[in-house]
C-alpha cells in the first residue's frame, strides 16, 4: 500500500501521552490547586480529527429563566465502565488514576467531553459541584486538544480572575483540593479567530 508507511511512522501524528512527573502546582488559597502540564499529549490535532468524527456529540436546550436556549457548545459523556472513544483516552484516564492515586484515594471514572465549535461557544462561571465535590476536596482533570481557549478561575466569593491558562493541542489541567466549591471556572467566549477546541473532562464516580 504506496503512502501507509509515510503516514504511520510519521512521528508528529503519533497519539502519544509523555511522562506526568512535569506536572506544576500552583496553590490558589483556601486550600484549592491547579496542576499544569502544557503538551502532555503528543499528536493532539489527530486526535482532535478523530473525536470531532467518531464521537457522538449532542447539542443541548436549556431553560433560561422564561426561554429555552442553545447550551454553546457540544457534549458526549461516559460513565463508569463506559468505553472510551479512543484507547488513548482510557490511557490518559489510567494514568491519572495511577498519579494521583494516593493524594485522591478513589480512581477516575467519568470522561465528559465538550466540543467549542469556536470562540461564541463557552461554558459559564461555575463549580462541578455534583456530589462529593460540594463538601469535600476531589479533582477535575482536563485534556484538551485542538485550538487553545482560556481557562479562567476566581474565588466564588467574589474577586478578580487568579489565574488564566490557555489551554489546546495536548494540553492537561487539573483542578483539586477544594477548588470545585471555593473557586468557579469559566471557559469565556472569545472575539478573536480560533479554531475548534475539544476537553476530555475526568471526574471521580458520581463527581459533576
Ligand atoms: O472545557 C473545559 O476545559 C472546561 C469544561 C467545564 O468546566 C465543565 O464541563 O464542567
Ligand atoms: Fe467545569
Amino acid at each position: 500500500m504506496p503512502g501507509l508507511q509515510g503516514s504511520l511512522f510519521d512521528q508528529g501524528d503519533e497519539i502519544r501521552l509523555g511522562p506526568l512527573p512535569g506536572l506544576r502546582r500552583t496553590a490558589l488559597g483556601a486550600g484549592a490547586w491547579v496542576d499544569h502540564l502544557p503538551g502532555w499529549l503528543s499528536g493532539a490535532d489527530t486526535l482532535f480529527e478523530r473525536l470531532a468524527e467518531d464521537v457522538p456529540w449532542r447539542a443541548e436546550r436549556r431553560q433560561m429563566y422564561e426561554r429555552e436556549v442553545d447550551v454553546p457548545r457540544l457534549l458526549a459523556f461516559y460513565g463508569e465502565g463506559e468505553p472510551l472513544p479512543h484507547p488513548v483516552l482510557t490511557e490518559a484516564r489510567d494514568a491519572l488514576t495511577r498519579h494521583y492515586a494516593a493524594e485522591l484515594g478513589e480512581p477516575f471514572a467519568t470522561a465528559g467531553l465538550c466540543l467549542y465549535r469556536d470562540g461564541r461557544d463557552s461554558v459559564a462561571w461555575h463549580g462541578d459541584r455534583i456530589g462529593r465535590s460540594a463538601t469535600e476536596d476531589t479533582m477535575v482533570a482536563i485534556l484538551s486538544v485542538g485550538d487553545p481557549r482560556d481557562l479562567v478561575l476566581r474565588p466564588r466569593d467574589g474577586g478578580a480572575t487568579l489565574l488564566r491558562l490557555p489551554l489546546g493541542h495536548g494540553d492537561l489541567v487539573v483542578m483539586g483540593g477544594s477548588c470545585q466549591r471555593t473557586m468557579e471556572h469559566a471557559i469565556p467566549k472569545s472575539r478573536r479567530a480560533v479554531g475548534p477546541r475539544i476537553s476530555i473532562q475526568y471526574r471521580p464516580r458520581g463527581v459533576g
